[in-house]
């Protein structure tokens, strides 16, 4: 039985991991087959590894070509022993970030170019693509002043310290892949109330599944 794959993309701070915290009991409740809700980079052993490589503040050094092998590597390994086996047991795998990530930090942000990190990620992929992807997008300030009001409660990592130059190109890039295929991307305006998010991502997920999202055991009643 084939399983489903669905990403959640975004500049830093949009809130994908607090919508995704919010939604996975809804989805859950929603849809019959086992839910997976796993991240890049990370989300098994060795990818978590490189994970931590690539968002020490200590690395300063390191090279931009460098840094997208890095997270390819770590995705390779992640689809390898995460995402293809739960697919192949017919789950719906959930995905905060995978190749559009890439594309808009790596090929947009670091200005590697957006072909050249696609056909590195072809290559450690075999050319997988989401069915879906909610792009939750907000302005860089915004989402960076977001990290920077929670820098005591969680990692201010490499990624985030870079200047806001770098992450308006990320999100130019990511407004261009969503322009780009509007079938697959959908987008949200990630600086509403956080509420408000939770409902429009909701809304997406409700329309792509179609007959898969089922009505709540309480709603049928
Ligand atoms: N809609 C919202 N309005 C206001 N604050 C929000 C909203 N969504 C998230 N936040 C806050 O912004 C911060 C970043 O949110 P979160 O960690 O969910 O974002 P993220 O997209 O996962 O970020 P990153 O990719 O950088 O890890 C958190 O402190 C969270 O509480
Ligand atoms: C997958 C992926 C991620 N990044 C960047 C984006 C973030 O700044 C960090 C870590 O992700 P998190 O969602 O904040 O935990 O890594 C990237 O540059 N390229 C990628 O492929």
């Amino acid at each position: 039985m084939a399983g489903r794959f669905i990403t959640f993309e975004g500049p830093d701070g949009a809130g994908k991991t607090s919508v995704l915290n919010a939604l996975m009991p809804v989805i859950q409740a929603h849809v019959e087959t086992p839910v997976k809700l796993t991240r890049e980079p990370g989300g098994a052993e060795i990818s978590e590894k490189i994970r931590t490589l690539i968002l020490d503040p200590a690395n300063t050094a390191m090279d931009a070509k460098t840094e997208a092998l890095l997270y390819a590597a770590s995705r390779r390994q992640h689809l390898v022993e995460v995402i293809r086996p739960a697919l192949a047991k017919g789950a719906l795998v959930i995905c905060d970030r995978f190749v559009d990530s890439s594309v808009a930090y790596q090929g947009g942000g670091r200005e590697i170019g957006a072909e050249a990190v696609l056909a590195m990620n072809q290559f450690a992929t075999d050319g997988m693509s989401p069915e879906l992807t909610i792009y939750l997008d907000i302005p860089s300030a915004e989402g960076l002043a977001r990290i920077k009001a929670h820098r005591a409660s969680r990692q201010y990592d490499r990624l985030d310290q870079e200047q806001l130059a770098f992450h308006e190109r990320v999100r130019a890039t990511y407004l261009a892949l969503a322009q780009a295929q509007p079938q697959r991307i959908k987008t949200v305006d990630a600086s509403q109330p956080l509420e408000d998010v939770i409902k429009a991502c909701e809304a997406v997920l409700k329309a792509h599944l179609g007959a898969a999202w089922q009505s709540c055991k309480e709603e049928t009643l």
